[in-house]
């Protein structure tokens, strides 16, 4: 019989719950690790409860269905913590931040699978836009489309200067940034600036990308993750419950929205992207990628 997605859920959250400290691990921190979750590197720290979480799939950390179920997993276990009351997601891999969605997971694609892919980022999205932890994302390189749509799910963004850039990109590829990815964008830079963006497929640099909103601060590479640790600690400040309800109050809605139509949502996705002359766009797309590198 087939598992709904919480039933899987749950499975994998007692799968990989086991909390193991390394010997060279600070004696507060506690690492999230076993070999099903090393996609993801999660630890958190029990004197400030603040967990950081690092997208660890070289060589782009791309986001297959294995590795969204993998923070799926990690988010669910840190929020039933009760000690654990903010989140730091960034990368292991400096200079990509996240690739966005795998190509692959959309190209020739099997439709079982397809419709789980989606639906696990679905579900991911839905728990990190609405979560109940403080979430910064510390962007340390590139993050298109999925990548971006990722640290707009948090409530903070901190990226480093140099030649990144982020934005939901998707119109390049020949394909359609959902309504949720839409309504994520509106809720940051408005509907104005979402209308350009999205149908340019805009890839902002660092710096533009602060002029709009898109991310919050913009610092030096080596600076990331300290800015972030440092505005944690601005957010912890406030009282868990009223954060969290004005969060609520905030975000409800849109996250709301999704969970009315998430079946139709799914339908929809898999009859687009399985249309020909949208697997056609995505091939070109993907020899774009590798002609890049001749
Ligand atoms: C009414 C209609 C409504 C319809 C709405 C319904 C449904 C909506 C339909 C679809 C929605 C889909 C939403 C999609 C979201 C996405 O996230 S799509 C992914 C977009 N991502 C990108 O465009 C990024 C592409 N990658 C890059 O630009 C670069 O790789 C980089 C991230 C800037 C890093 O550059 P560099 O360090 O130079 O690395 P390489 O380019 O050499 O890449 C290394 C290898 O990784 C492969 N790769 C890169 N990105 C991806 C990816 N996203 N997926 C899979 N593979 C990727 C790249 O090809 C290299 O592979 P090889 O080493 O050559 O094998």
């Amino acid at each position: 019989m087939a598992l709904s997605f919480s039933a899987k859920l749950m499975r994998g959250v007692s799968r990989c719950a086991a909390l193991v400290t390394p010997k060279t691990a600070p004696t507060s921190c506690r690492y999230f690790s076993s070999a099903e979750n090393s996609r993801v590197l999660v630890n958190l720290n029990d004197k400030t409860g603040v967990a950081t979480m690092q997208l660890n799939r070289p060589p782009v950390n791309s986001l297959n269905l294995e590795v969204l179920t993998d923070m799926t997993i990690a988010l669910d276990k840190l929020q039933t913590e009760k000690d654990c009351r903010g989140m730091i997601l960034t990368s292991s891999s400096p200079g990509i931040f996240c690739a966005g969605l795998d190509i692959m997971e959309m190209y020739n694609p099997q439709e079982d699978r397809l419709r789980e892919f989606w639906r696990t980022l679905q579900e991911l999205w839905k728990m990190m836009y609405g979560s109940r932890l403080a979430t910064i994302a510390a962007i340390n390189g590139h993050s298109p489309a999925g990548g971006c749509l990722l640290s707009l799910t948090c409530d903070y963004r901190i990226m480093a200067q140099g030649k990144f850039t982020i934005g939901l990109n998707e119109t390049l590829l020949g394909i359609v940034a959902p309504f949720w990815f839409q309504d994520t964008m509106v809720n940051t830079v408005g509907h104005r600036e979402t209308e350009r963006a999205l149908q340019l497929g805009l890839l902002y640099s660092g710096e533009n990308a602060l002029k709009v909103g898109l991310i919050d601060e913009l610092v030096s590479p080596e600076k990331v993750m300290e800015t972030a640790e440092g505005q944690m600690q601005m957010w912890l400040k406030i009282p868990d419950f009223a954060r969290q309800l004005t969060k609520e109050q905030l975000r409800g809605p849109t996250v709301q929205k999704l969970a009315q139509h998430q079946e139709a949502d799914i339908d929809h996705f898999v009859n687009f992207i399985t249309k020909k002359a949208i697997q056609k766009s995505l091939e070109m797309y993907l020899n774009m990628l590798k002609q890049k590198k001749k």
